[in-house]
């Protein structure tokens, strides 16, 4: 079994770290930021992923995890240190390599030892190389031998655990594939196609992979908006297309957009180094910009139905940017929300998990409630923003008693659209021919 310390104890890190010690590890977990550390050591978790507290808690009682914010401490006796610190979005679309480069130059001033340093931050192709040269510059004049992998993480908020212990792929790019190999066989035990590339490679693929699935889902989104106009239904169109093998059925669900804290910086990122390194990346700009009108749509249909839309009263189910995660970052809810207090609108909304975070962005006037039925109460208008599993089966009786109004704005299109007209709703959905 390996001794392994992961930098960083956000959704990556911590799952990492917490993954590979329930494999068998040892695994040190570091961060700077010491509440976060005090935390773990009493059992709380910083972020909410399930199953992520009982795998901590089982390793942390079998000693096979322990968390820290001493850079020394964690590298006396690793082998493998994984990097998996922050890269937001800079000024212009770059990712800020602040916490990747603070990461390497302290892991280069502390560690005494031969290791191999990983990195699973998704970072501009060339950071490997440029990783390379600070560390040989230190470790020149010493006995200390390293190697640098790129080993980018493919997990989805919500699903971590499962995407981790369960994944469709690991990739391995480094200019050393010995090294690729000693990482290769941390991961044997799950089972799945390893791909070793060059570094320069791995680092591409991650965002290579993001931008394709932002791709898909604005595609579908762009025909959403095509049918809505033509009379078509984007669901089955979905259901049509993704029977094709080569398309497959996955990330086609048209809606009111995609976010999160991946899609949005990594597609930027992404243009800012095609742009970088002169090229035109005309598709992604594309990507980008559907996405945007996606959330201004929401808005738009609303004006269709209503008009003016000052003074309505429109209750918001969700707040999260998916389901399954109190992560409000890029959320389409919280954009959409603000467009239509700024056009007059008075909100209420509600959410599962992400209430708390999202008190710290939303506007003032919004209304935040404890249940879905707190929320509707005397709306002109519902829309459905995030398809939490909660809000799958809700007593619309019950909710259609409650509203003032009877407009169903369904922007995941998540429940039957039939059953609601039946019940005295005028619903609407994204790219139903029928209910636009
Ligand atoms: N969130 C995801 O679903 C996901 C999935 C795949 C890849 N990624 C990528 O993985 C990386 C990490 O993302 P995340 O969502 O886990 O981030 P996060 O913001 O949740 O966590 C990052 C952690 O790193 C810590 N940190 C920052 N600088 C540090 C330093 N110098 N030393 C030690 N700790 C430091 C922060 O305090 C924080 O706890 C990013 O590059 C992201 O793009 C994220
Ligand atoms: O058919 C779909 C699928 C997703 N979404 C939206 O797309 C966004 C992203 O969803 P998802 O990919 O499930 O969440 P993330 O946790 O952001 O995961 C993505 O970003 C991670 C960080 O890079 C990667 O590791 C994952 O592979 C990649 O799926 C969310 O707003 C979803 O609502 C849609 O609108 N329609």
């Amino acid at each position: 079994m390996s001794k392994i310390t992961v930098i960083g104890t956000g959704y990556v890190g911590l799952v990492t770290g917490a993954c590979f010690a329930d494999l068998g590890n040892t695994v040190m977990c570091l961060d700077i930021d010491q509440k976060r550390i005090d935390g773990l050591h009493k059992g709380i978790m910083p972020i909410y992923e399930p199953g992520l507290e009982e795998i901590v808690e089982r390793a942390y009682r079998a000693k096979r995890i322990d968390f820290t914010t001493d850079y020394a401490a964690a590298l006396q006796s690793a082998e493998y240190v994984f990097i998996a610190v922050g890269t937001p979005s800079g000024e212009n679309g770059e990712a800020d390599m602040q916490y990747v480069e603070k990461a390497v130059k302290k892991i280069a001033e502390t560690i005494d030892h031969s290791f191999i340093l990983v990195d699973k931050s998704t970072v501009p192709v060339g950071t490997g190389d440029w990783a390379a040269k600070i560390l040989q510059e230190r470790f020149a004049e010493t006995e200390i031998k390293f190697s640098i992998v790129s080993n980018p993480e493919f997990l989805k908020e919500g699903t971590a655990i499962n995407d981790f212990m369960r994944p469709d792929r690991i990739v391995l790019g480094s200019n050393n594939r010995a090294a690729s190999e000693k990482i290769a066989e941390l991961y044997e035990s799950l089972r799945c196609p390893i791909l070793i590339t060059d570094i320069r490679t791995a680092e591409m693929i991650k965002y290579a992979s993001n931008a394709f699935l932002a791709a898909k889902i604005s595609f579908i989104n762009e025909i959403a908006n095509i049918c809505e106009r033509v009379g078509a239904n984007v669901v089955d169109v979905a259901k049509g297309m993704g029977l094709d093998s080569r398309i497959g059925p996955k990330f086609l669900n048209a809606g009111i957009g995609w976010g999160g804290s991946c899609f949005p910086k990594d597609v930027k990122a992404l243009v800012h180094i095609a742009q970088e390194f002169g090229t035109q990346p005309q598709l992604l700009q594309a990507v980008i910009e559907i996405n945007k009108y996606q959330r201004k749509h929401v808005v738009q249909k609303f004006e269709e139905i209503f008009g003016d839309i000052k003074g309505k009263r429109i209750g918001i189910l969700g707040l999260a940017f998916k389901p399954d995660t109190d992560d409000i970052r890029e959320s389409p809810a919280v954009d959409i929300i603000k467009y239509l207090t700024q056009k007059g609108a008075i909100i209420s909304a509600y959410d599962p998990a992400a209430m708390e975070l999202s008190k710290l962005v939303l506007p003032k006037e919004v209304s935040l409630y404890e249940n879905p039925y707190q929320v509707v109460e005397g709306t002109d208008a519902l829309l459905l923003a995030t398809e939490w599993n909660e809000f799958k089966q809700l007593d619309f009786e019950k909710i259609h008693q409650l509203m003032h109004g009877n407009v169903i704005l369904d922007g995941r299109n998540l429940w039957d659209p039939q059953s609601l007209t039946d019940l005295g709703f005028r619903y609407y959905g994204i790219g139903l021919g029928q209910y636009k």
